[in-house]
């Protein structure tokens, strides 16, 4: 190849890392000149010795410019040699170089993609990120390591030529220093963790045999606050994002998940460290996320590990783990003598598990204030028996959470970050909680001092109301509701009870009342006999010991009445009356048994001819209707857009309107007559033949996808619960343009026998609303119906939003349909809401309860119709003796 043509590849490789022609230049005529014109020497391994010697000239320079700096007392010595860098070379350029340089080191060979410009890396570094570079270099192959820290305590001795010696006892003072702070990436586990703090990366490929020893790492303990000089730096770094470039290589690791150490180690406590980090105690070394698992003190909550307050200060345990990971720190441990054995994870690597005091539960540090008074920790807990546990990538937890803002929440911020959100969090309640204690005692008497580390275990008398096994027993809540509250304006909430500030800024109330009187004793009783029910609703009214008796949390969540049950936020304002909530109840998403109702959802009842084995994908696409349409005449219910055929939909919108037009049948022996405990059972009164919706489901071949299954995904709209101007107490409306034959919800509560509403309804009487629905599908079959058969859904208690949907007589906008899903008995079903017509955003959504308002006999009054309906069929009824029913069909 021509002189000339070598030269330019040459440029141009150097280009591609950042390094411009003219920096390239003098060096590749001083290497030419060393070999002796050999150009292929210098072509070698893609150029790396030209890049070496790029480095190692500017380091020279560098160095030679901080030695004359070195008289300079104006300036900083740190700041002057990272000014000086900047002088030299422009501060996006050296940036730029820089990251060249790790990529070179990391592989030992020049990469041959190029960087981009743009990168949040490409800020001026520290000069200790020069230093340790440079002399990785020299001394040590491939090993790389890149820290934007600086080296404060000791500036003087920094120097661009440091040896090998020096610089490990520069990182050594680093290490020792930034607790928490720093990533390492190993050649066994190299998953890049984008940090979100500038607290800088170490990316180390080293060996055992170039591994820190552990006396290098002296007092690891990660939960004291950074000393000032390192939150300046951090500060000073701020703009530190070590971009995906810097990954560079595939994670070897599932990603999200670690193997559990009890899985994989004889040893069940152990921390789970790759081949590559000998165990040292210093738990910066881990470049992922380290997980502990703890078997004593694991509380599982639906398999997920729970976040919560610290079980203590995270240190007092011993297993403090540090380590900043996107993030989280974990704390580090405080014995570091602790032993270590080695064990193989998934992927084959070789891990080092470092053995864990049984009795200490694991906490990860998560988010704090700038400072480290105020902290978020996620406890992590194992419990013995339990066998199979993946503890999950905190990482890609945060990433779940932030995807869950985006796509289910409707945070549309796409930069969102939680570990910001986290930190804002702390840094708020810190500065709030200063703000608190500067306006003094005028507050403190009134209110009283509200600790972060709220005792959860002690439970709210609500919460121990709702999880009252026995309802007979529970406070009717609706007669806790109307009157339960004196209300003031948001801001005098707000001083009134500064301890709940953040509650009470958003909902703007106070109790007048006490726990108790709002709550009752029954329950506050019940809650004590029964030590297992868990904790239930964060929000629910509080008896704890930390608040005082008449400070009363609210009872919903107004940004969320399901709190976060659902996949989409519900809701809730009053824009008519002072009643800041509806009265309380615990949110449900599914359907629960309450005691007897027999409801069986095993897969051997499921037979052949009920689900669709051979199907893939979305049945609707399907030419054939698969078995999962027989229950509706061969043909799917939904459109391929989701909607309800309107063949379908008008045959069930015209039997709830006109029922006497369709088919019934007649019960010889009628469970509905029967619940009427006490009397002579009445004959039959007869039950409508239902249309139901068959949705595929987990048996079924298809995928979760599949456009036949529309009421197992739940709630997709955008709904909100509202106080209604028209008497008619809290309603539902949606906030956006629903065509007909739309999924609304469906209506959801406990699962109870007829006997059991009946006896329920005997003992609340005066309750102002009830929330029944009879699920009658199968009634009037040639079988007689067993009493655990004969169902209904009782929302009272626990429900989800369509316990809001208010009464309209006959022209209401929605539609109840039966849908089966897990079960092919009909005797259970689930109860689904369907648009009627199209319904604009904030229209009401109404249902048509099919009361009779002339049944005299029914045992719940009914309410005064109030629904507006030219149609309504309690119109003439002002001028009678009320004592009608609310019968829910
Ligand atoms: C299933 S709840 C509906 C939600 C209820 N409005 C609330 O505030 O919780 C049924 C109760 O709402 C009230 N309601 C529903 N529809 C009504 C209507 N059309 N007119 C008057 N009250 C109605 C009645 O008190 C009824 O017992």
């Amino acid at each position: 190849m021509a002189l000339q043509a070598r030269a330019a590849a040459a440029f141009s490789a150097m280009k591609a890392i950042g390094i411009p022609e003219k920096r390239v230049k003098p060096v590749l005529k001083n290497l030419l000149k060393v070999y002796d014109k050999s150009w292929t020497l210098i072509e070698d391994e893609n150029y790396r010795i030209l890049a070496d010697a790029i480095f190692e000239f500017e380091a020279e320079e560098a160095s030679k410019k901080e030695a004359e700096l070195h008289d300079e007392s104006s300036r900083p010595p740190l700041k002057r040699l990272r000014l000086k860098h900047q002088e030299d070379h422009g501060s996006s350029s050296s940036s730029e170089t820089t990251l060249k340089r790790l990529k070179i080191e990391e592989g030992s060979q020049l990469p041959t993609v190029s960087i981009e410009k743009e990168n949040p890396c490409a800020e001026p570094e520290p000069a200790s990120f020069q230093m340790t570079l440079r002399s990785r270099q020299k001394e040590v192959p491939s090993p790389l390591a890149c820290a934007t820290q600086e080296s404060e305590e000791e500036p003087s001795q920094l120097n661009l030529r440091t040896r090998r010696t020096e610089i490990e006892h520069a990182q050594t003072q680093i290490h020792g220093r930034d607790k928490g702070k720093r990533l390492l990436l190993s050649p066994q586990v190299t998953r890049c963790q984008e940090i979100e703090e500038p607290q800088g990366c170490l990316i180390d490929n080293r060996t055992d045999t170039e591994s820190f020893p552990s006396t290098l790492n002296p007092s690891i303990k990660g939960k004291e606050p950074l000393p000032p000089q390192i939150a300046d730096r951090e500060k000073e770094s701020a703009a530190f994002r070590p971009p995906s470039t810097v990954c560079f290589k595939e994670p070897k690791i599932k990603p999200g998940i670690f193997p559990s150490p009890k899985e994989k180690s004889p040893n069940p406590y152990s921390l789970v460290t790759p081949k590559s980090e000998p165990f040292t105690g210093d738990y910066h070394q881990l470049e992922v996320p380290i997980a502990v698992i703890h078997p004593s003190d694991f509380v599982r909550r639906n398999g997920e590990a729970h976040i919560g307050p610290a079980h203590n200060d995270g240190c007092s345990n011993g297993n403090v783990l540090t380590g900043n990971t996107a993030g989280f720190k974990a704390m580090a441990p405080m014995d570091e003598n602790e032993g270590a054995s080695k064990t193989v994870n998934e992927n084959g690597e070789n891990l080092q598990l470092a053995n864990i005091p049984e009795a200490s539960p694991s906490n990860f540090e998560i988010a704090s204030s700038s400072s480290g008074e105020v902290k978020i920790t996620l406890s992590y807990n194992h419990l013995p028996q339990q066998p199979e546990i993946h503890i999950p990538n905190l990482e890609a937890v945060l990433k779940m959470v932030e995807d869950k803002c985006l796509k289910s929440y409707r945070i549309i911020e796409p930069q969102i970050s939680l570990s910001k959100l986290m930190q804002d969090l702390c840094q708020s309640f810190f500065d709030l909680s200063n703000d608190s204690a500067s306006s003094g005692e005028e507050r403190s008497s009134s209110s009283p001092h509200v600790s972060p580390n709220v005792d959860t275990s002690k439970k709210s008398s609500v919460e121990g109301a709702v999880r009252c096994d026995d309802h007979d027993s529970f406070v009717p809540l609706t007669s806790i509701s109307n009157d339960s509250h004196r209300f003031r304006s948001p801001s005098e909430a707000v001083n009134k009870t500064p301890g709940r500030q953040s509650l009470c800024d958003q909902d703007g109330i106070e109790s007048s009342r006490t726990n108790q009187e709002v709550l009752g004793n029954n329950c506050e009783r019940k809650e004590q006999e029964n030590p297992t029910s868990s904790s239930l609703d964060s929000l629910a009214a509080a008896s704890g010991s930390k608040f005082s008796p008449d400070e009363v949390r609210p009872l919903h969540d107004v940004n969320d009445i399901s709190r976060g049950e659902e996949k989409v936020r519900v809701s809730l304002v009053n824009e008519v009356s002072s009643e800041p909530y509806p009265p309380m109840f615990k949110y449900i998403p599914k359907n629960l048994v309450y005691q007897k109702a027999y409801v069986n959802f095993s897969l051997a009842r499921i037979g052949d001819e009920d689900y669709c084995s051979n199907c893939f994908g979305d049945c609707l696409s399907s030419s054939i209707p698969c078995a999962c349409a027989r229950e509706t005449g061969g043909e799917f219910a939904y459109t391929l857009e989701g909607l309800v055929k309107e063949g379908f939909l008008d045959e069930c919108v015209s039997m709830n309107r006109n029922p006497q037009e369709h088919n019934h049948v007649y019960c010889n022996n009628c469970p509905l007559e029967r619940s009427k405990i006490g009397r002579a059972p009445d004959p039959c009164k007869g039950h409508l033949v239902r249309k139901f919706i068959k949705e595929c489901w987990s048996k079924c071949g298809c995928s979760k996808l599949c456009g036949n299954r529309v009421v197992q995904r739940g709630i997709t709209c955008n709904l909100q619960v509202f106080f209604s101007s028209e008497g008619k107490g809290w309603g539902l409306r949606t906030l956006e343009d629903l065509p007909r034959g739309t999924f609304v919800c469906e209506y959801v509560g406990e699962i109870l026998t007829n006997m059991e509403l009946y006896t329920r309804n005997a003992k609340s009487k005066g309750e102002k609303h009830t929330y029944p629905v009879l699920l009658d599908a199968d009634w009037g079959a040639e079988r007689v119906l067993k009493d655990e058969e004969a169902l209904c859904l009782d929302a009272t208690h626990f429900g989800n939003v369509a316990r809001f949907i208010n009464h309209r007589c006959f022209d209401a906008n929605l539609v109840e349909i039966p849908v089966e899903i897990e079960t092919p008995d009909h005797h259970y079903y689930h109860l689904a809401f369907f648009t009627t017509r199209d319904v604009d955003a904030l229209e009401e959504l109404t249902w048509d309860y099919g009361i009779d308002f002339d049944d005299r006999k029914h045992p719940v009054k009914a309410f005064q119709c109030r629904c507006g309906s030219k149609c309504c069929r309690d119109m003439k009824r002002s001028h009678r003796t009320k004592g009608k029913a609310l019968i829910l069909r």
